[in-house]
């Protein structure tokens, strides 16, 4: 085996087994993918499959003071103003600001012909998962969360997406605060695999 083949499946074998130990990690701190490192994260969206070339997938980026600003605005919100959205500002509040850089994830499906809605909203999950792969690739941690019912309205409307856009939740990204993640428990292939002979 050549020099460079040899590296090619040593640095492989290493990406591949970074995948299988990559945990979720919350809550975030300091360092934040810069704006080098986000640039590759981001590029790492647009490698999801994309049937038709659609680009479906929607984000928009907040650091440090703005997110505190984005925070103002949402529970500012008139819609944000009732007894039961009012008990969930904590809630919000460390949603958008317990990681130091936050993705906010959207889907912006189009009628197509061969691409039907759910084709484009599986690659919008792929496209996330590959940032945040790619996040923790570069050294980073990052977790996924959710941005139910009236948050993800407030977050759409606040932060101008279009009307339609589908809100997939948060890729918070940033650095483990605690250092130790517990390997996870994953189910083996066999419980979601199988070989099928004719
Ligand atoms: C779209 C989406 C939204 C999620 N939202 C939340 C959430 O709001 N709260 C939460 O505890 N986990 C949420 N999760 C799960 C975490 O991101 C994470 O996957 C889980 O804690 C397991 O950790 P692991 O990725 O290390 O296996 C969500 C996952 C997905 C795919």
């Amino acid at each position: 085996m050549s020099e460079s083949v040899l590296e090619a499946v040593t640095s492989s074998a290493h990406v591949v087994r970074a995948l299988l130990a990559r945990r979720s990690a919350w809550p975030l701190g300091a360092p934040a993918p810069d704006d080098a490192a986000l640039r590759q994260i981001l590029q790492a969206a647009a490698c999801a499959p994309d049937h038709g070339q659609l680009t479906p997938w929607r984000a928009q980026y907040v650091r440090d003071d703005a997110r505190h600003a984005l925070l103002q605005r949402v529970l500012a919100h008139p819609l944000a103003q009732s007894q039961e959205a009012l008990a969930l500002h904590g809630k919000y509040t460390a949603k958008l600001t317990t990681a130091p850089l936050v993705l906010v994830l959207a889907a912006r499906v189009q009628e197509h012909p061969k691409v039907p809605e759910f084709e484009q909203l599986l690659s919008c999950g792929a496209a996330a998962m590959n940032m945040l792969n790619a996040a923790c690739l570069l050294g980073f941690h990052g977790f996924w969360s959710s941005t139910p019912g009236l948050l993800g309205q407030l977050l759409k409307e606040v932060m101008g997406f279009a009307p339609t856009d589908h809100m997939l939740g948060l890729l918070n990204l940033g650095t483990a605060v605690q250092k130790q993640a517990v390997p996870a428990q994953r189910p083996a292939p066999e419980v979601f695999a199988k070989q099928w002979q004719p």
